[in-house]
């Protein structure tokens, strides 16, 4: 049965909120994990775009479509913080990340950490990228039905590894392996049905993959502040906003484990989307390929890298059908509302991206791959300001889409020189939705070393 989630104070023209709370103790987990566009879809028919589910152990208020996206986001009134709505989901795991600071506190590191982003840090990131990538594809065996998302997974480790950290020197392949799969462990625990550390659960996965990943920095803290390198851990230990504000040793702990966290699985899932796409689409991978031969250069440069277009509309177009941040959380610190809705203090609120990422309102035939949307003559994504956003919007924006958009064209311009893969046109990836979205069978493609 329907219910309010909280009645508006009486003087006021708002509207409550209407909702349930699904199962008992799961609430509407196992609906969202088996079919989230199904659940939402079902929402918006029932309630419209704001209404209440029970995920997580906590009651949500779900804003569905970009009006409402967008008031949450934007949060002129500043009404709804970060850290109390993700700190439910990932508090133990990543916190003190950029994405989980608020107000003043958050606006001074993020000037901090901007230093670690400017153009001329992202060339250079750039450059140091196109070895590392020509390493892990090295180890590349192709074959009919490869499983391209493990295979991505673990390059794009490799390439936190040495862009980020700078290297792992001492570590063994053995202790990596162990690093990724705590990484995997915090991630995975988000979505945790038990919230507490019993063993065996994959919330005490989670902690212990923390604790793991907070050893492994600081071994490598002092020898990064004595250093004068180019990657990323070094930024953090050296960068100084305008006003000469540095990072603590913790801070660069917390934002480091938070930073790799951001940065892996968001790219995976794009580089694996795309390679099911292109290979699901011959006219697109021969597009693609001919503007990165254009190039002339197996290491384009960061500008370089902006002259493929077609990559960028395709890269636009698969964060567009997965969006890798599917949902985003917050909290309410105050009594507002969204849309006309009342939303008291201490509403916990989900932000859903790949809903309106989905909407036929403002993507003609949505579920269809059309990179052509995003061309400068049909530009879809101008129809709404939040009809498009995969990297969120506000003062959270994602602080790393540059360095996510060098990395992921500079994987598939190499991918593209070397190798030529096909996907059955019918193929759906089985995507699991139990952390951020994952192909379950391991996203195959039939894989070629390229000829001539
Ligand atoms: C395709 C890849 C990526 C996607 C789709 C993505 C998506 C997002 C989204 C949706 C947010 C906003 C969350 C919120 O509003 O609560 C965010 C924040 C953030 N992302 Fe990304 N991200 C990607 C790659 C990266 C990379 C490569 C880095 C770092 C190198 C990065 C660093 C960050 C940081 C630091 C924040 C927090 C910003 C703040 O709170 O001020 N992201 N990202």
């Amino acid at each position: 049965m329907p219910k309010v989630l909280a009645a508006p104070p009486p003087e006021s023209a708002l509207h409550p909120i209407s909702g349930n709370a699904g199962f008992p103790v799961i609430g509407h987990s196992l609906e969202y994990f088996r079919d989230p566009m199904g659940l939402l879809q079902s929402r918006w028919e029932r309630y419209g775009p704001v209404s209440w589910l029970s995920m997580a152990g906590k009651r949500w208020v779900t804003v569905l479509g970009p009006d409402g996206c967008q008031t949450v986001l934007q949060n002129k009134d500043r009404a709804f913080v970060n850290s109390d709505g993700w700190s439910v989901l990932i508090g133990p795991f990543f916190h003190r990340g950029l994405m989980l600071l608020d107000g003043d506190e958050h606006l001074a590191h993020r000037r901090i950490m901007q230093q670690a982003f400017t153009r001329d840090r992202l060339s250079r990131y750039t450059e140091a990228l196109h070895p590392a990538i020509d390493k892990g594809l090295d180890a590349w065996q192709p074959t009919p039905g490869f499983a391209a998302y493990p295979a991505l997974k673990e390059l794009t480790l490799d390439l936190a590894t040495s862009i980020f950290m700078g290297g792992a020197e001492g570590s063994t392949p053995q202790e990596m392996a162990e690093i990724n799969k705590a990484f995997i462990d915090c991630v995975q625990a988000a979505t945790s049905v038990v919230r507490y550390p019993l063993p065996g659960t994959r919330w005490k996965r989670g902690i212990d993959g923390r604790t793991r990943l907070e050893e492994f920095f600081r071994r490598y803290l002092p020898t990064r502040r004595a250093g004068a390198g180019d990657d990323l851990f070094s930024a953090l230990c050296h960068i100084e906003s305008e006003e000469g504000q540095r990072f603590s040793d913790d801070d660069v702990v917390n934002h480091m484990i938070f930073l790799l966290m951001a940065a892996h699985d968001t790219s995976t899932i794009t580089l694996s989307t795309m390679m099911q796409y292109l290979g699901q689409h011959p006219d697109w991978r021969e597009r693609c390929r001919r503007q990165s031969a254009a190039l002339g250069t197996s290491t384009p440069t960061y500008g370089q890298l902006d002259e493929l277009t077609d990559l960028d509309l395709v890269m636009k177009e698969c964060l567009r059908l997965v969006p890798p941040v599917p949902v985003v959380a917050r909290r309410a610190v105050e009594d507002t509302e969204v849309l006309g809705h009342y939303i008291p203090r201490g509403t916990y609120m989900s932000v859903v991206v790949h809903f309106t990422h989905h909407m036929p309102e403002y993507w003609p035939d949505p579920e269809r791959f059309d990179p052509e949307r995003f061309s400068p003559e049909r530009r879809e994504d101008k129809v709404h300001r939040f009809a498009w956003e995969p990297f969120g919007g506000g003062v959270h924006k994602c602080l790393g889409m540059h360095f996510a958009g060098a990395e992921i064209k500079a994987v598939m311009h190499h991918l593209l020189q070397r190798f030529d893969w096909q996907v059955s046109p019918g193929y759906v990836a089985p995507l699991n939705y139990t952390s951020l979205p994952f192909p379950s069978d391991g996203q195959p493609v039939d894989l070629y070393h390229r000829v001539g």
